[in-house]
């Protein structure tokens, strides 16, 4: 399997070099060249596994030119036995055709612990293997930075940078990057928005000497190995409400398209899945650009479901790729228009190739509050803002088509965003037990600007030479 940048212009790589590259040198993001096939005999035999296995069966053909079967297996049986519930992702039902995919019980409550847990066990073979030491940065809007943390924490060839923007954070999930003690770890809050850090970090891999001197990697969902992982859990909630022999839609809180987008490759793999909606706050972007066809920047602003507070969503870029026909320079042409006007339109043909898989809506602060207090009502499911937000849409297109099951992506333990919750219900979610003392340790963060020259020096004098 090779991987090939979605602006066409980067060297081909294997899994494990893409997985270690991170961002593409033509500042594109990896991409499969070709996406693996599965039968509906395939997708049947995977009813009734067990997570691991149906993990080890979906990434097995992405990634086996790097790890054998052992490697693979071990490093997804040891990322998912610190989950808390031996279903890894359960799945509840909300009404006849609506189901919840609980995504929170990993290790830091966010779904993005399903995809963290693993690739810090493929980025340690890999080191290993390559005797080799490297400086993630990531970027953060709340919920990648402590799940980056929990992957990565005390490693010797590792030393971790995590931008989160200042102030635009839940206290829950702040504390949770400002608290873990290990040397590696380093909590920065910089000035601006997740755009600003995300810019920042992209800025870093596209200045070379930084890159190179410092073997800068990432664990954003620009890094393939992310995205692939969430692959797993569309398969296993499909499977477990029918597929192959049934089609079944997915609604996903959205920002930075790396979810929905891992829903789309299970789709390109042959799993039936009928839509894919992508469900975005008040920060509606990606839902103007599929009504409208243009996409166009208006300002970021703070929301109670501040993990999806995206304008530049990264994995659109990808849907582009697939939208435009493969076509790079055509990918190339309209991330410039962005980063130059802020804004690009979408071709009429692409726009088109878009909608025949998505569907979008965009909930505003009342409605999730309003749908945080219905679904506890209706349900005795305590939502975060975001899963709201995503219950809030989905019950949207569940009326344009009650026929097809519908899986609404939970994708964070409604504790982390306690104040909002308890603002809905009067109920303010306990974390569990065993981040009990959340809020009596030490924290240990850095006040950042948004200035690159400040950044690179910063993680030049800190990371171990
Ligand atoms: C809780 C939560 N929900 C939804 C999202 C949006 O996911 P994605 O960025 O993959 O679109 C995020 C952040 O990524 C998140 O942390
Ligand atoms: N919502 C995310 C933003 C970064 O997303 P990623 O999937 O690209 O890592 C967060 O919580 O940090």
């Amino acid at each position: 399997m090779r991987y090939v940048s979605t602006r066409g212009q980067a060297p081909v790589l294997n899994f494990g070099d893409a997985m270690l590259t991170g961002l593409a040198r033509d500042g594109g993001l990896y991409v499969p060249e070709s996406v693996p096939q599965f039968s509906g005999d395939e997708i049947a035999a995977l009813a009734g596994q067990p997570y691991e296995e149906v993990a080890y069966r979906v990434m097995k053909p992405f990634v086996s030119e790097t790890f054998s079967e052992d490697e693979l297996r071990g490093a997804i049986k040891r990322a998912y036995a610190g989950f808390g519930h031996a279903a890894r992702a359960p799945m509840v039902q909300l009404a006849p055709n609506h189901f919840l995919l609980e995504l929170f019980h990993g290790p830091t409550l966010a779904f993005k612990d399903f995809a963290m847990q693993v690739i810090g066990q493929l980025f340690q073979i890999e080191l290993e293997k390559r005797d080799q030491k490297i400086t993630i940065v990531g970027a953060t809007s709340g919920d990648t930075g402590s799940a980056a943390i929990e992957a990565f924490r005390g490693l010797d060839n590792v030393d971790l940078f995590i931008l989160f923007p200042h102030g635009r954070v839940s206290e829950v999930q702040r504390r949770q990057m400002t608290t873990p003690i290990e040397g590696n770890v380093h909590a920065l809050a910089m000035d601006g928005d997740f755009d600003d850090c995300q810019g920042k970090l992209k800025d870093m891999f596209n200045d070379f000497t930084f890159r190179d001197e410092v073997g800068l990697a990432g664990v954003n969902s620009i890094n393939f190995a992310r995205v692939l992982a969430q692959i797993v859990y569309f398969f296993t909630a499909a499977v477990a409400l029918g597929a192959p022999h049934r089609k079944i839609s997915f609604t996903v809180p959205t920002g930075n398209f790396g979810d929905i987008f891992a829903g789309f490759l299970a789709k390109e793999m042959g799993l039936p899945i009928e839509r894919l909606v992508i469900a975005t706050n008040q920060n509606d972007i990606l839902h103007r650009c599929l009504e409208a066809g243009d996409y166009t920047k208006r300002g970021v602003t703070p929301s109670i479901s501040p993990s999806m507070d995206i304008e530049v969503s990264s994995n659109f870029e990808r849907a582009l790729f697939w939208a435009y026909g493969k076509d790079g320079a055509a990918i190339a042409a309209l991330m410039d228009e962005l980063k130059t006007n802020g804004s690009f339109t979408v071709s009429p043909n692409a726009i088109g190739a878009l909608r025949a898989v998505y569907d979008s809506g965009a909930v505003g602060e009342g409605r999730t509050m309003e749908e945080i207090g219905d679904s506890l009502r209706e349900t005795g499911e305590l939502l975060c803002p975001h899963s709201a937000v995503g219950v809030n849409v989905a019950k949207q297109a569940l009326q344009r088509d009650p026929a097809t099951p519908m899986v609404t992506l939970a994708t964070a333990h409604p504790a982390k965003f306690p104040d909002a919750v308890e603002e809905a219900t009067g109920i303010r979610p306990p974390l569990p037990p065993r981040m009990a003392d959340l809020f009596e340790r030490d924290e240990r963060v850095t006040r950042v600007p948004n200035d690159l020259a400040a950044l690179e020096a910063l993680i030049r004098e800190r990371r171990r030479k």
